[in-house]
């Protein structure tokens, strides 16, 4: 079974149809690139995978459960900018997303439990690079660094999906190489499922395993409204990667552990 279904799914807010009738299966593992035109609903797609709104027909199953229309540690997002708190330090933003869950009233943990949320972040922020940069604040990093920090405070939860919205859109070509390495490697370590908006078609083709296109084919000049996108295209991409990623996922952990060190 899938781990996405999407089933007959529409989004349309008053009388304008955003999406019509996506019908989709996503495997766990999967790296999809979502193109397409601006205003076509890709975001407004991401939006209902994340459990922020529910389709206005049809429906989305996860593991063959109708998704819960709320958000859910199961599911991170990165956008463009602003994902990160302003006034945290690098630490503090990506600690207090294990803080939250378990000290819901306070929204902080004390003393042993405080200790090691803390020292998880700081593992997770030396994975993505920010090992220096701890106690500085969001506004003190570069656009690459922030986005790194977006990136750390979404996989602290440990999610089994993670949805991308122009994560690199801001960030100058030399920098996005580096954040591609760096969302290659974590896709490869964690078994992740991608799902990644872009308005760059050879980021798509770099980094998905299978690029999805969102078009809307129909249009009625009397009912602008009337219609909606749908996905047009759905092609497989860079077999071999996901090829050697199923490969290292069946080693066994000793030996991919050793991997990882070397
Ligand atoms: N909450 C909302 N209420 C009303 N209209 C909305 C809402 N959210 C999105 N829309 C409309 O739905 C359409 C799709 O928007 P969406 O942001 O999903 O497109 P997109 O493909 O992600 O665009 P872009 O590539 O420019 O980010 C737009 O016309 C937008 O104005």
């Amino acid at each position: 079974m899938s781990f996405i279904q999407v089933r007959n799914v529409w989004q349309q807010y008053g009388d304008q149809t955003v999406l019509e009738n996506l019908r989709l299966d996503i495997g766990q593992g999967e790296f999809c690139a979502l193109v397409g035109a601006s205003g076509c609903g890709k975001s407004t797609f991401l939006r209902m995978l994340l459990g922020q709104e529910r389709p206005h027909r049809g429906q989305i199953l996860l593991d063959g459960k109708p998704l819960v229309a709320e958000p859910d540690p199961s599911r991170g997002i990165v956008f463009q900018r602003y994902s990160v708190l302003p006034h945290l330090s690098v630490l503090d933003n990506v600690a207090l997303g294990l803080e939250l869950p378990r000290a819901p009233l306070l929204g902080r943990l004390f003393g042993r439990a405080k200790a090691e949320a803390r020292t998880q972040a700081a593992q997770l922020l030396r994975r993505v690079g920010l090992d220096h940069a701890l106690d500085k604040y969001p506004s003190q990093l570069s656009g690459g660094m922030q986005q790194r920090l977006a990136i750390a405070q979404a996989l602290i939860m440990k999610p089994r999906m993670l949805l991308l919205d122009e994560p690199f859109g801001a960030l100058d070509p030399g920098i996005r190489k580096d954040m591609h390495a760096l969302l290659l490697e974590l896709w490869q370590e964690t078994g992740l499922t991608v799902l990644m908006v872009t308005h760059d078609l050879s980021e798509g083709f770099t980094l998905g395993t299978r690029l999805l296109v969102f078009d809307k084919v129909r249009n009625d000049p009397q009912a602008p409204g009337a219609y909606g996108a749908r996905i047009t295209y759905d092609l497989p991409l860079n077999l071999d990667r996901r090829a050697t990623r199923e490969a290292v996922a069946a080693l066994p952990a000793h030996v991919t552990g050793a991997l990882k060190t070397a």
